[in-house]
Protein backbone atom coordinates (compact mmCIF):
# COMPACT_ATOMS: atom_id res chain seq x y z
CA UNK A 1 0.00 0.00 0.00
CA UNK A 2 1.24 3.11 -1.25
CA UNK A 3 1.17 6.14 1.62
CA UNK A 4 1.27 8.90 -1.19
CA UNK A 5 -2.17 10.90 0.11
CA UNK A 6 -3.10 8.68 2.90
CA UNK A 7 -4.26 9.94 6.48
CA UNK A 8 -2.73 8.78 9.28
CA UNK A 9 -3.33 9.50 12.71
CA UNK A 10 -0.69 9.00 15.40
CA UNK A 11 -1.26 8.92 19.29
CA UNK A 12 1.61 10.13 21.66
CA UNK A 13 3.07 11.56 18.47
CA UNK A 14 5.32 15.04 20.30
CA UNK A 15 8.17 12.84 21.57
CA UNK A 16 9.91 9.65 21.22
CA UNK A 17 8.79 6.83 19.26
CA UNK A 18 5.30 8.58 18.35
CA UNK A 19 7.95 11.20 17.00
CA UNK A 20 9.39 8.76 14.80
CA UNK A 21 6.30 7.25 13.21
CA UNK A 22 5.02 10.84 12.46
CA UNK A 23 7.90 11.53 10.65
CA UNK A 24 8.45 8.35 8.58
CA UNK A 25 4.49 8.35 7.68
CA UNK A 26 4.82 11.96 6.64
CA UNK A 27 8.17 11.61 4.53
CA UNK A 28 6.34 8.69 2.81
CA UNK A 29 3.63 10.83 1.33
CA UNK A 30 0.99 10.88 3.98
CA UNK A 31 -0.79 13.34 5.80
CA UNK A 32 -0.24 12.89 9.41
CA UNK A 33 -2.22 13.82 12.04
CA UNK A 34 -0.45 14.31 15.86
CA UNK A 35 -2.12 13.76 19.13
CA UNK A 36 -0.42 14.18 22.37
CA UNK A 37 -1.10 16.03 25.63
CA UNK A 38 1.96 17.77 25.28
CA UNK A 39 0.94 20.93 23.21
CA UNK A 40 4.31 22.16 23.00
CA UNK A 41 6.02 19.49 22.00
CA UNK A 42 3.29 18.16 19.30
CA UNK A 43 3.07 21.92 17.88
CA UNK A 44 7.12 21.69 17.13
CA UNK A 45 6.92 18.41 15.74
CA UNK A 46 4.06 19.53 13.45
CA UNK A 47 6.18 22.72 12.60
CA UNK A 48 8.85 21.02 11.53
CA UNK A 49 7.54 18.74 9.79
CA UNK A 50 5.68 21.34 7.48
CA UNK A 51 8.57 23.22 6.69
CA UNK A 52 9.99 20.08 5.17
CA UNK A 53 7.20 20.60 1.96
CA UNK A 54 4.66 23.43 1.49
CA UNK A 55 1.43 21.42 2.06
CA UNK A 56 0.32 21.38 5.41
CA UNK A 57 0.45 17.81 5.27
CA UNK A 58 1.00 18.12 9.09
CA UNK A 59 -1.66 19.20 11.80
CA UNK A 60 -1.34 18.64 15.58
CA UNK A 61 -4.13 17.81 17.79
CA UNK A 62 -4.07 18.59 21.36
CA UNK A 63 -5.80 15.00 22.65
CA UNK A 64 -6.03 12.89 25.75
CA UNK A 65 -5.99 9.15 25.08
CA UNK A 66 -8.12 8.38 28.36
CA UNK A 67 -10.78 10.49 27.22
CA UNK A 68 -13.23 8.98 24.21
CA UNK A 69 -14.68 12.55 23.63
CA UNK A 70 -11.34 14.07 22.90
CA UNK A 71 -10.62 10.68 20.99
CA UNK A 72 -13.78 11.44 18.92
CA UNK A 73 -13.50 15.37 18.22
CA UNK A 74 -9.89 14.74 17.01
CA UNK A 75 -10.88 11.77 14.38
CA UNK A 76 -14.05 14.30 13.50
CA UNK A 77 -11.42 17.25 12.82
CA UNK A 78 -9.37 14.33 11.04
CA UNK A 79 -11.57 13.47 8.85
CA UNK A 80 -13.04 16.86 8.34
CA UNK A 81 -9.84 18.35 7.31
CA UNK A 82 -8.11 15.77 5.43
CA UNK A 83 -11.37 13.95 3.96
CA UNK A 84 -11.25 10.16 5.95
CA UNK A 85 -8.35 8.23 7.59
CA UNK A 86 -6.75 5.42 6.64
CA UNK A 87 -4.37 4.97 9.54
CA UNK A 88 -4.01 4.96 13.03
CA UNK A 89 -1.06 4.50 15.36
CA UNK A 90 -2.14 3.58 18.86
CA UNK A 91 0.94 4.55 20.25
CA UNK A 92 0.80 7.26 23.74
CA UNK A 93 1.74 5.15 26.25
CA UNK A 94 3.09 5.54 30.00
CA UNK A 95 5.50 3.38 32.39
CA UNK A 96 3.96 3.95 35.42
CA UNK A 97 3.71 0.99 38.38
CA UNK A 98 3.35 3.31 41.07
CA UNK A 99 0.42 5.09 39.45
CA UNK A 100 -0.97 1.62 37.53
CA UNK A 101 -4.03 2.46 37.15
CA UNK A 102 -3.23 5.30 35.22
CA UNK A 103 -0.88 2.65 33.03
CA UNK A 104 -3.72 0.52 32.23
CA UNK A 105 -5.74 4.26 31.62
CA UNK A 106 -3.72 5.07 28.44
CA UNK A 107 -1.51 1.85 27.50
CA UNK A 108 -4.75 -0.38 27.14
CA UNK A 109 -7.83 1.45 27.58
CA UNK A 110 -6.75 4.52 25.38
CA UNK A 111 -5.93 2.08 23.25
CA UNK A 112 -9.22 0.49 22.83
CA UNK A 113 -10.94 3.61 22.49
CA UNK A 114 -9.20 5.07 20.04
CA UNK A 115 -9.69 2.08 18.43
CA UNK A 116 -13.30 2.15 18.60
CA UNK A 117 -14.00 5.88 17.61
CA UNK A 118 -11.45 5.32 14.59
CA UNK A 119 -13.93 2.68 13.24
CA UNK A 120 -16.61 5.23 12.75
CA UNK A 121 -14.49 6.71 10.43
CA UNK A 122 -12.12 4.20 8.93
CA UNK A 123 -14.75 1.04 9.04
CA UNK A 124 -16.28 0.20 5.37
CA UNK A 125 -19.18 -0.90 7.21
CA UNK A 126 -19.38 2.72 8.63
CA UNK A 127 -18.81 3.92 4.81
CA UNK A 128 -15.28 4.28 5.32
CA UNK A 129 -11.91 3.37 3.26
CA UNK A 130 -10.78 0.58 5.42
CA UNK A 131 -6.70 0.76 6.01
CA UNK A 132 -4.70 -0.14 8.89
CA UNK A 133 -4.49 0.16 12.71
CA UNK A 134 -0.97 -0.49 14.60
CA UNK A 135 -0.56 -0.94 18.41
CA UNK A 136 2.54 -0.05 20.10
CA UNK A 137 2.98 -2.82 22.47
CA UNK A 138 6.35 -4.05 23.99
CA UNK A 139 8.71 -6.95 23.91
CA UNK A 140 7.23 -6.99 27.89
CA UNK A 141 4.09 -7.91 26.10
CA UNK A 142 5.26 -11.24 25.10
CA UNK A 143 8.39 -11.84 27.82
CA UNK A 144 7.07 -10.18 30.83
CA UNK A 145 9.07 -7.95 32.96
CA UNK A 146 9.58 -8.40 36.36
CA UNK A 147 10.02 -4.96 37.94
CA UNK A 148 6.94 -3.81 35.74
CA UNK A 149 3.70 -6.54 35.65
CA UNK A 150 1.01 -3.81 35.28
CA UNK A 151 3.27 -2.15 32.20
CA UNK A 152 3.68 -6.12 30.34
CA UNK A 153 0.01 -6.63 30.98
CA UNK A 154 -0.77 -3.71 29.44
CA UNK A 155 1.44 -4.63 26.64
CA UNK A 156 0.20 -8.36 26.56
CA UNK A 157 -3.56 -6.99 26.18
CA UNK A 158 -2.48 -4.74 23.24
CA UNK A 159 -1.13 -7.30 21.13
CA UNK A 160 -4.35 -9.84 22.31
CA UNK A 161 -6.97 -7.28 21.34
CA UNK A 162 -5.00 -7.00 18.12
CA UNK A 163 -4.86 -10.10 16.70
CA UNK A 164 -8.23 -10.42 18.06
CA UNK A 165 -10.24 -7.57 16.17
CA UNK A 166 -7.89 -8.33 12.95
CA UNK A 167 -10.10 -11.40 13.06
CA UNK A 168 -13.01 -9.66 13.85
CA UNK A 169 -11.90 -7.38 10.98
CA UNK A 170 -11.93 -10.19 8.49
CA UNK A 171 -14.85 -12.15 9.88
CA UNK A 172 -17.57 -8.49 9.83
CA UNK A 173 -15.92 -6.70 6.87
CA UNK A 174 -14.16 -4.05 8.36
CA UNK A 175 -11.43 -3.48 5.33
CA UNK A 176 -8.98 -2.18 8.47
CA UNK A 177 -5.70 -4.54 9.27
CA UNK A 178 -4.78 -4.74 12.88
CA UNK A 179 -1.11 -5.69 14.25
CA UNK A 180 1.20 -5.14 17.17
CA UNK A 181 4.85 -3.79 17.20
CA UNK A 182 7.14 -4.95 19.94
CA UNK A 183 10.06 -3.10 20.64
CA UNK A 184 12.81 -4.27 23.31
CA UNK A 185 14.20 -1.21 24.49
CA UNK A 186 14.27 2.64 22.43
CA UNK A 187 16.20 5.88 23.44
CA UNK A 188 13.30 7.43 24.63
CA UNK A 189 11.88 9.78 28.19
CA UNK A 190 10.39 6.58 29.39
CA UNK A 191 13.64 4.79 30.13
CA UNK A 192 13.90 7.43 32.67
CA UNK A 193 13.52 8.21 36.09
CA UNK A 194 12.96 4.89 36.58
CA UNK A 195 13.43 4.57 40.39
CA UNK A 196 10.08 6.74 40.92
CA UNK A 197 8.55 4.45 37.93
CA UNK A 198 8.64 1.34 39.63
CA UNK A 199 7.18 2.10 42.69
CA UNK A 200 6.69 -0.84 44.87
CA UNK A 201 8.91 -3.09 42.52
CA UNK A 202 12.07 -0.52 42.83
CA UNK A 203 13.49 -3.50 44.77
CA UNK A 204 13.88 -4.92 41.13
CA UNK A 205 15.75 -2.05 39.31
CA UNK A 206 18.61 -3.21 39.32
CA UNK A 207 18.26 -6.56 37.17
CA UNK A 208 16.57 -4.06 34.72
CA UNK A 209 19.16 -1.89 34.54
CA UNK A 210 21.55 -5.07 33.94
CA UNK A 211 19.26 -5.49 30.96
CA UNK A 212 19.74 -2.04 29.43
CA UNK A 213 23.03 -2.35 30.25
CA UNK A 214 23.36 -5.96 28.20
CA UNK A 215 21.08 -5.55 25.71
CA UNK A 216 21.67 -1.60 25.13
CA UNK A 217 19.01 0.66 23.22
CA UNK A 218 17.79 0.77 19.56
CA UNK A 219 16.96 4.31 18.24
CA UNK A 220 13.43 5.34 17.34
CA UNK A 221 13.92 5.26 13.44
CA UNK A 222 14.62 1.79 13.97
CA UNK A 223 11.31 1.22 15.39
CA UNK A 224 9.82 3.70 12.38
CA UNK A 225 10.90 1.22 9.57
CA UNK A 226 9.17 -1.67 11.50
CA UNK A 227 5.96 0.41 11.37
CA UNK A 228 6.44 1.26 7.69
CA UNK A 229 6.33 -2.67 7.09
CA UNK A 230 3.21 -3.10 8.92
CA UNK A 231 1.44 -0.09 7.34
CA UNK A 232 2.55 -0.75 3.76
CA UNK A 233 2.60 -4.76 3.54
CA UNK A 234 -0.66 -5.82 3.18
CA UNK A 235 0.04 -8.98 3.93
CA UNK A 236 0.23 -8.36 7.45
CA UNK A 237 -2.80 -9.15 9.22
CA UNK A 238 -2.93 -10.02 13.15
CA UNK A 239 0.95 -9.78 13.36
CA UNK A 240 3.07 -8.77 16.12
CA UNK A 241 6.46 -7.18 14.91
CA UNK A 242 9.25 -7.86 17.77
CA UNK A 243 12.36 -5.32 17.04
CA UNK A 244 15.60 -5.05 19.33
CA UNK A 245 19.01 -4.52 18.80
CA UNK A 246 19.51 -8.18 17.57
CA UNK A 247 16.81 -7.35 14.62
CA UNK A 248 13.72 -7.89 13.94
CA UNK A 249 11.08 -10.99 14.15
CA UNK A 250 7.70 -11.99 13.92
CA UNK A 251 6.20 -13.80 16.55
CA UNK A 252 4.30 -17.09 16.42
CA UNK A 253 1.75 -18.15 18.66
CA UNK A 254 1.11 -21.80 19.59
CA UNK A 255 -2.07 -23.27 18.12
CA UNK A 256 -3.42 -25.23 20.86
CA UNK A 257 -5.54 -28.63 18.37
CA UNK A 258 -7.90 -29.56 20.89
CA UNK A 259 -9.10 -26.74 21.79
CA UNK A 260 -9.00 -25.19 18.16
CA UNK A 261 -12.40 -22.93 16.97
CA UNK A 262 -12.48 -22.27 13.43
CA UNK A 263 -13.15 -18.36 13.10
CA UNK A 264 -12.08 -17.57 10.00
N1 LIG B 1 11.00 3.40 25.12
C1 LIG B 1 10.94 2.09 25.16
O1 LIG B 1 11.89 1.41 25.58
C2 LIG B 1 9.71 1.38 24.67
C3 LIG B 1 9.83 0.03 24.35
C4 LIG B 1 8.71 -0.66 23.91
C5 LIG B 1 7.52 0.00 23.74
N2 LIG B 1 7.42 1.32 24.05
C6 LIG B 1 6.12 1.95 23.88
O2 LIG B 1 6.22 2.96 22.89
C7 LIG B 1 5.18 3.92 23.09
C8 LIG B 1 5.78 5.30 23.04
O3 LIG B 1 6.67 5.45 24.13
P1 LIG B 1 8.02 6.27 24.05
O4 LIG B 1 9.09 5.36 24.47
O5 LIG B 1 8.13 6.98 22.77
O6 LIG B 1 7.77 7.28 25.26
P2 LIG B 1 7.87 8.85 25.35
O7 LIG B 1 7.62 9.15 26.78
O8 LIG B 1 9.09 9.36 24.70
O9 LIG B 1 6.63 9.36 24.46
C9 LIG B 1 5.31 9.12 24.82
C10 LIG B 1 4.41 10.22 24.27
O10 LIG B 1 3.07 9.90 24.64
C11 LIG B 1 2.45 11.07 25.14
N3 LIG B 1 1.37 10.72 26.05
C12 LIG B 1 1.47 10.23 27.32
N4 LIG B 1 0.26 10.08 27.85
C13 LIG B 1 -0.63 10.47 26.91
C14 LIG B 1 -2.04 10.54 26.86
N5 LIG B 1 -2.79 10.21 27.93
N6 LIG B 1 -2.64 10.95 25.73
C15 LIG B 1 -1.91 11.32 24.67
N7 LIG B 1 -0.56 11.30 24.65
C16 LIG B 1 0.06 10.88 25.76
C17 LIG B 1 3.57 11.84 25.83
O11 LIG B 1 3.25 13.21 26.01
C18 LIG B 1 4.72 11.59 24.87
O12 LIG B 1 4.77 12.56 23.87
C19 LIG B 1 4.53 3.56 24.42
O13 LIG B 1 3.33 2.86 24.19
C20 LIG B 1 5.55 2.66 25.07
O14 LIG B 1 4.98 1.78 26.00
C21 LIG B 1 8.49 2.02 24.49
C1 LIG C 1 12.32 -0.51 32.76
C2 LIG C 1 12.47 -0.82 31.33
C3 LIG C 1 11.15 -0.72 30.68
C4 LIG C 1 11.19 -1.00 29.22
C5 LIG C 1 9.83 -1.24 28.70
C6 LIG C 1 9.85 -1.49 27.26
O1 LIG C 1 8.56 -1.61 26.72
C7 LIG C 1 10.74 -2.58 26.81
C8 LIG C 1 10.85 -3.85 27.22
C9 LIG C 1 11.79 -4.72 26.57
C10 LIG C 1 12.19 -5.92 26.91
C11 LIG C 1 11.71 -6.73 27.97
C12 LIG C 1 12.32 -7.85 28.29
C13 LIG C 1 11.96 -8.71 29.40
C14 LIG C 1 12.78 -9.66 29.88
C15 LIG C 1 12.50 -10.46 31.10
O2 LIG C 1 11.65 -11.54 30.83
C16 LIG C 1 13.75 -10.96 31.79
O3 LIG C 1 14.57 -11.66 30.90
C17 LIG C 1 14.48 -9.81 32.37
C18 LIG C 1 14.85 -10.02 33.79
C19 LIG C 1 15.43 -8.76 34.35
C20 LIG C 1 14.48 -8.11 35.32
O4 LIG C 1 14.03 -6.99 35.05
O5 LIG C 1 14.20 -8.70 36.35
Amino acid sequence: MSLEGKVAVVTGAAAGIGKAFSEILFRNGAKVVLLDVNESGGKSVMEALNKEDSQDRALFLSCDVQSEEQLKAAFKTTAETFGGIDILCNNAGILNEKDWERTVGINLVGVIKGTYAALEHMSKLNGGRGGVIVNTASIAGIKPLPSCPVYSATKSAVIGFARAMAIASTMAGYGIRFNALCPALVETELLASLTEKLGQFTVLEQPTRQLLDKHGVIKTSVVAECLLELVTDETKNGEALMVSSKGQMYATFPSIPPLEVELS
